[in-house]
């Protein structure tokens, strides 16, 4: 059981259609406590059928909401806004129930997805066009922005409330239709921000969740041509596929995709801002993000001095359900996510790494790993080529600026980079060569509602939040106009 103060927002159906639905063959799926494993909820088990639906009722929807000005949407975006921040606690208590992040971080998360809506609710007054210089007197040539229409975002359950604003909050702002289907382990947060967007006075079918069978639902969402443009936030695997199902209609593609982010950490750095950064970009939501730290490489003079105090830190952290009072680390989403992080830990033991604090599952049992750091990590490593996912920070020795930045780039992934130095050529020539969307200088924390976020390489396609994120939400269009 969730208990809420507000139990309306614990939810059973789906908004599909104008109505809040159940499945049309009646089947559910069950959400489970990311903590307890015990079942917390039934949602319906939608498919095609329904995803149809939604689309049709959303292109209706979207006709008219194009029409309103970005103020009068702005309002609306407005008291949804101030809707999530009344009912954070309820908001945090389902991310916690669901997805296992501690309760605090479960209040940062509300508070970061109410800041993309805010953002971009009023971003959406500044979409403009131009009017550029003619080639001909007699002419002139407009250019104006246009919601792309009917859009689509598919979402993980790492976030699953700021996932999904920041690909809704700009969607609806810019004047277009979207239908979201969050992953099957965090459906409730999904429904429970549906709601309030409804009570905010959102007209209906404008936002659209459906829970259920993600091949079926997603494989319409991309065959279908009316939906123009979709938004992923995954794996890279994932992401592959849907861009391959979207290409016969060329929809529009966001994709935020699987990162491995490396941590440089340079001789002249600050030993306790290095450690600060690290812990919190790798044990953010128990290392189960897309910009988490993935490989951290520390140049030989301050190694062993950084091992032991990371160690320390590590050692400090509090692993329980979080639900629990100072817990830090929550469990893993599932039995798979524990499985991942086992092999890479052993591979890496097998090829000569040094375990220097935890390496197994926690005794709490369930979906707990214990923090654990490796050092003595090589390129030949799993941990080197692929993203982890977990708890586990794994230290690589290097010498040289040109050789640790070969050794950071020299993955298929290109998301976010960390670097902690205190010399000002590094902190400018050292970002300007690492091939990634994103990069950290003396932080672990880069993501907020302002800056871009978004990679390169195979870690995806456009940039959310920002001023640039509404343009994924808009055509831009040409007149010209002959007076002749
Ligand atoms: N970039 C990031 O932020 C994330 C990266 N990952 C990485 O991916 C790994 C696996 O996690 P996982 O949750 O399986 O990630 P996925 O990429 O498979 O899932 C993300 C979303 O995609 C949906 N999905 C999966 N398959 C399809 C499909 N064929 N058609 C349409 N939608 C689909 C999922 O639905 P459903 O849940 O219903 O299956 C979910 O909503 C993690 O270990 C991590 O490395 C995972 C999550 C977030
Ligand atoms: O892991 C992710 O895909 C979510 C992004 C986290 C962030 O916004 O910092």
């Amino acid at each position: 059981m969730i208990n809420l103060n507000n139990t309306d927002l614990l939810l059973d159906s789906c908004p599909v259609g104008g109505e809040w639905s159940h499945a049309q063959s009646g089947k559910t799926m069950s959400v489970v406590n990311a903590a307890t494993g015990q079942k917390i909820a039934e949602v319906p088990l939608m498919g095609q059928a329904e995803t149809q639906q939604a689309i049709a009722a959303a292109e209706m929807a979207q006709k008219a909401w194009k029409m309103q000005t970005a103020a009068s949407r702005a309002k609306i975006l407005h008291r949804w806004v101030s809707l999530i921040q009344e009912n954070t606690e309820d908001l945090a208590r389902l991310i916690t129930s669901e997805g296992g992040k501690p309760l605090a971080e479960a209040r940062g998360e509300v508070n970061y997805a109410a800041s993309f809506i805010s953002w971009f609710a009023e971003e959406a007054k500044r979409v403009d066009g131009v009017l550029l210089q003619p080639t001909n007197p007699d002419q002139r040539f407009i250019v104006s922005k246009q919601p792309v229409g009917v859009c689509a975002a598919i979402t993980p359950w790492n976030f699953p409330a700021a996932m999904i604003t920041r690909k809704v909050a700009p969607a609806l702002a810019a004047g277009c239709a979207i239908i979201v289907k969050p992953a099957e382990q965090t459906p409730l947060t999904a429904l429970a921000l549906a709601k309030l967007a409804e009570l905010a006075g959102l007209p209906k079918a404008l936002l659209q969740v459906i829970t259920g069978d993600a091949k079926e639902i997603g494989g319409e969402l991309c065959r279908n041509a009316t939906v123009r443009k979709l938004s992923f936030t995954g794996s890279t695997e994932t992401g592959r596929l849907l861009m391959a199902q979207c290409a016969p209609t060329i929809k529009k593609l966001s994709l935020e995709l699987g990162g491995n982010a490396p941590v440089i950490v340079f001789d002249d750095a600050d030993l306790g801002l290095a450690v600060k950064g690290i812990m919190a970009s790798k044990f953010r939501n128990s290392g189960q993000t897309c910009v988490c730290a993935n490989r951290i490489y520390v140049q030989s003079g301050i190694y062993q001095k950084l091992c032991d105090e990371l160690v320390k830190a590590v050692e400090a952290l509090k692993v329980g359900n979080g639900m629990d009072d100072g817990v830090t680390q929550g469990p893993l989403i599932n039995a798979k996510a524990i499985e991942k992080v086992e092999l890479h830990l052993n591979d890496a033991l097998q090829k000569g790494a040094t375990l220097l604090t935890g390496g197994h599952k926690h005794p709490l049992g369930g979906n707990y790993f214990a923090p654990t750091v490796v050092a003595n990590i090589t390129q030949e490593m799993r941990f080197a080529r692929e993203e982890t996912f977990g708890p586990v920070a794994a230290l690589f020795k290097f010498d040289r600026d040109d050789e640790v930045v070969n050794y950071a780039n020299d993955t298929e992934f290109g998301l976010a980079a960390y670097i902690f130095t205190q010399d000002a050529k590094r902190q400018w020539q050292i970002p300007e060569a690492l091939e990634y969307g994103m990069v950290g200088v003396n932080t672990g924390l880069i993501s907020n509602e302002v800056a871009p976020f978004g990679g390169i390489k195979q870690s995806g396609l456009g940039r959310e939040g920002s001023r640039f994120g509404i343009d994924e939400y808009l055509e831009m269009k040409y007149v010209c106009v002959n007076l002749a």
